[in-house]
């Protein structure tokens, strides 16, 4: 069983609009709503392949209850931890040139008894955890040191950790030796304090955040494709995709790929980048089936093309 922890969940709302004006009416063409953070959609993305998995995430006021009857609907399996505040809603405006904002509000503040309860609510469910995927931003109450926290219990306890966050949580979590972390290429770029021109920049960051103390780094470079360093090797795998329709979730999307194929080595790359290239050709954060994955089209090789400049780098 996968299990995932959304400390920080959303309900994602995307609105399809022809242009973004500011200051003026915008009048959206089209509109969805989709349970969202993080690891949620780990879990709808480990769902969509018929694999056990269960989510535990915060739930409160009327957004809560809405993502937890989407989650129904989709049949994910929920830890709901009940909180006092409204559980936030995100929000996505998709213009008609595929050019995505988004808006993420901060999220509810969790009391001392709803962080117990969080804590508590995972060390029960991952009795039976193969993974555990710790996923996302932290809201306000959870110090930035409260996925290492989390890794260290966890940790004892027998399971392997993904972790995919960011910042100061990320750092302070890579102390307690987590088995891999997803940063995208901002992520990765901010944790080592340099700009990233070229996949060869992406190795060197990933190889550091591994000194750091993750055991292994799966790196998502967007349109670029993605990177696996760990200690049996470094692996480049991509896959060409035509036409893109939304990237939200295509890192979720990969995490889960990854996981669900052994969360080590190239086979598990290979699966992490078909995930990632079917999510991004389906609209929202709608997650993949195994009927959406184009595994002949993803090509993986140890032979790391270093000098390929990133078609999206990070200043
Ligand atoms: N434009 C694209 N063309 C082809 N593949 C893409 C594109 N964008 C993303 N992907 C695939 O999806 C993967 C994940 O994308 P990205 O690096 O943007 O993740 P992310 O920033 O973590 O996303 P999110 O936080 O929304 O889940 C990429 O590594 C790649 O395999
Ligand atoms: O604010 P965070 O926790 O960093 O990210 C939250 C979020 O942007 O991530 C998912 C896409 O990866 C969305 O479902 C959700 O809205």
């Amino acid at each position: 069983m996968i299990l995932t922890v959304t400390p920080n969940p959303s309900l994602d709302r995307t609105y399809e609009v022809p242009s973004l004006d500011r200051g003026e009416v915008i009048r959206a063409t089209g509109e969805r709503m989709d349970p969202g953070g993080k690891g949620v959609n780990v879990s709808r993305a480990v769902a969509a392949t018929g694999q056990r998995t269960v989510a535990v995430l915060p739930l409160g006021g009327a957004p809560g209850a809405l993502v937890a009857d989407l989650l129904d609907q989709q049949g994910i399996e929920v830890a709901p931890v009940p909180v006092a505040g409204a559980t936030r809603s995100n929000i996505a405006l998709a213009e008609a040139d595929g050019v995505l904002t988004k808006i993420n509000a901060p999220g509810p503040e969790l009391t001392d008894a709803e962080r117990e309860l969080l804590l508590e609510t995972v060390r029960q469910q991952s009795r039976d955890a193969s993974w555990i995927a710790c996923c996302g931003s932290l809201p306000r109450g959870l110090a930035p040191d409260w996925y290492a926290d989390l890794v260290a219990r966890t940790h004892a306890a027998g399971a392997r950790i993904a972790l995919d966050t960011s910042g100061p949580a990320l750092l302070a979590a890579l102390r307690e030796r987590p088995d891999v972390v997803k940063p995208n290429a901002e992520e990765l770029s901010e944790a080592v304090g340099r700009p990233l021109a070229t996949v060869g920049d992406a190795v060197k960051a990933a190889e550091e955040l591994r000194e750091m103390g993750a055991r292994a780094v799966l790196a998502s470079l967007g349109a670029d494709g993605q990177l696996l360093v760990s200690d049996r090797g470094a692996w480049f795998g991509s896959a060409r995709v035509d036409a893109v329709r939304s990237n939200v979730g295509a890192g979720d999307s990969s995490l889960a790929g990854f996981l669900i194929a052994g969360g080590s080595g190239p086979e598990a790359l290979a699966s992490a980048v078909a995930h990632g290239a079917a999510a991004v050709r389906l609209p929202g954060s709608v997650m993949p089936t195994p009927a959406d994955l184009d595994p002949a089209a993803v090509t993986v090789t140890a032979d790391l093309p270093a000098d390929r400049a990133l078609t999206e780098p990070v200043s």
